[in-house]
């Protein structure tokens, strides 16, 4: 559910017109729902009411820093892969304490520096990289706190781009080998061994998968037990779906009710890590429809969004829900459009074969755009990036401003 309805024929953002929105700050536009982000978020942290839990919004989703104050204020925990993510964490006033940081490939000066700001936990996906972090903290007189994100080799049943958890993804420390390492990680003095994590794919749809996950990681978790290394947290990865067409999405309060009873008698804290779930139905794109060219054959809307805005469809051949902003029968027909933007790339396309009533210079809403959107985006084409734009009831503000042209040549340095 989000907070984007039609009223009068004409979409609003919470309490705000959308089309006053496009007028005010232009076209392409994100536009995020304050009230919806909180929604989300609460939704995750009451589902896992009763457990010790922490749930850890996935940065990478969108990383809008008004976003990440938004959920910062809700004592939320991030998920980040990267060092600029954990910049744009505490700059939005999130805390270091809450922050696991994944990732397959960590450079040292991550390493350092999710290690001077005192992150809570490393999740670490390799040998090699827990030798590193073993160094480094030595070096810096600390110890890391890490999980070892195993890949449990199980079917997510999700796009291939976006599954994580099997053997021939590149993510995590294959489940058989787990227990040797963690044996070594026990041994190592940089190091305190927390807990485990795993993540098995994004646009989940399905629960089995995760119990399926899960089972493999309590039976090692029982034989490191055995072992005398005690797991204080488990990090139950793997991203609840969204609807985008016609899915079927799992409601957080029955993905918690499904994996409640596998932690009876545990006595760990719960962490999970949305991005999608939380951010997706949070946002539209906002785009302005600046021609129509072809014929009976095939009929093209050029869109002043393109690719490099939302690369989902090109990436992914995802389906994103394309709506009028203001529903106008007159004068239009509905026709079928392939819905296309001004990049020099035959791939540049955000819908095909939509059947829709519109004109040149109307506005059109991209649904369900808030995760892996503008974070996705890049400037390809030297084209600016959009602006963003959060609502919140009846106020708005401007929470990125568009690129400009002078900003596409900042930093930049000709030859002598
Ligand atoms: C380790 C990890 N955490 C979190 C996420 C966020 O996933 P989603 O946006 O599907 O919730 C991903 C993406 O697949 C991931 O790999
Ligand atoms: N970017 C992807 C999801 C990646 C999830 C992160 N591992 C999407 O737009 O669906």
């Amino acid at each position: 559910m989000d907070y984007f309805e039609f009223r009068n024929g004409e979409m609003y953002a919470e309490d705000v017109s959308v089309l006053r929105l496009a007028e005010r700050h232009g076209t392409p536009l994100y536009v995020y729902s304050r009230a919806t982000l909180e929604r989300h978020f609460r939704a995750f942290d009451d589902a896992l009411a009763g457990l010790e839990h922490m749930v850890c919004y996935a940065v990478k989703a969108n990383s809008n820093l008004a976003v990440l104050q938004t959920l910062a204020r809700l004592g939320a925990g991030f998920d980040i892969v990267s060092g600029g993510e954990l910049q744009r964490v505490l700059k939005a006033g999130g805390r270091a304490d809450r922050v696991v940081f994944s990732g397959v490939g960590k450079s040292e000066d991550e390493i350092r520096f999710a290690l001077e700001s005192g992150i809570y936990c490393f999740n670490v996906e390799s040998e090699y990289e827990l030798e590193l972090i073993d160094v480094t903290a030595r070096l810096m007189g600390k110890r890391a706190s890490i999980a070892l994100r195993v890949n449990p080799d199980v079917d997510a049943k999700t796009h291939p781009y976006i599954s994580t958890g099997l053997k021939n993804n590149k993510f995590g420390v294959d489940i058989a080998t787990a227990e040797q390492l963690y044996l070594r990680a026990a041994r190592m003095s940089g190091i305190e061994i927390l807990g485990i994590a795993s993540h098995i794919g994004s646009q989940l749809l399905e629960v089995s998968p995760f119990l399926d996950a899960l089972d493999r990681v309590l039976a090692l978790v029982r034989r490191l037990a055995d072992a005398g290394i005690t797991m204080r947290h488990i990090d139950v990865g793997g991203g609840l779906g969204v609807r985008y067409h016609d899915e079927k999405p799992i409601a957080p309060a029955d993905w918690a009710a499904a994996i409640k009873p596998k932690f009876e008698g545990l006595p760990v804290r719960v962490l999970t890590e949305p991005g999608r779930a939380i951010a997706g139905n949070a946002g539209i794109l906002v785009t302005r429809v600046l021609g129509i060219k072809g014929g009976e054959d095939k009929r093209f809307a050029i869109v002043d969004a393109a690719m490099n805005d939302l690369i989902r469809p090109t990436l992914y051949q995802a389906w994103m829900d394309i709506v009028p902003v203001v529903q106008q029968g007159e004068g239009r027909e509905t026709q079928t459009y392939d819905i296309v933007g001004p990049i020099c790339e035959t791939g540049d396309w955000i819908g095909k074969d939509r059947a829709l009533a519109i004109a040149t210079d109307d506005l059109l809403a991209v649904r369900t755009a808030g995760a892996y959107g503008f974070t996705m985006a890049s400037n390809y084409n030297s084209r600016p990036r959009a602006a963003e734009v959060m609502v919140d009831g009846d106020a708005e503000t401007l929470i990125r401003a568009r690129e400009t042209f002078d900003d596409l040549v900042r930093g930049e340095t000709l030859l002598p």
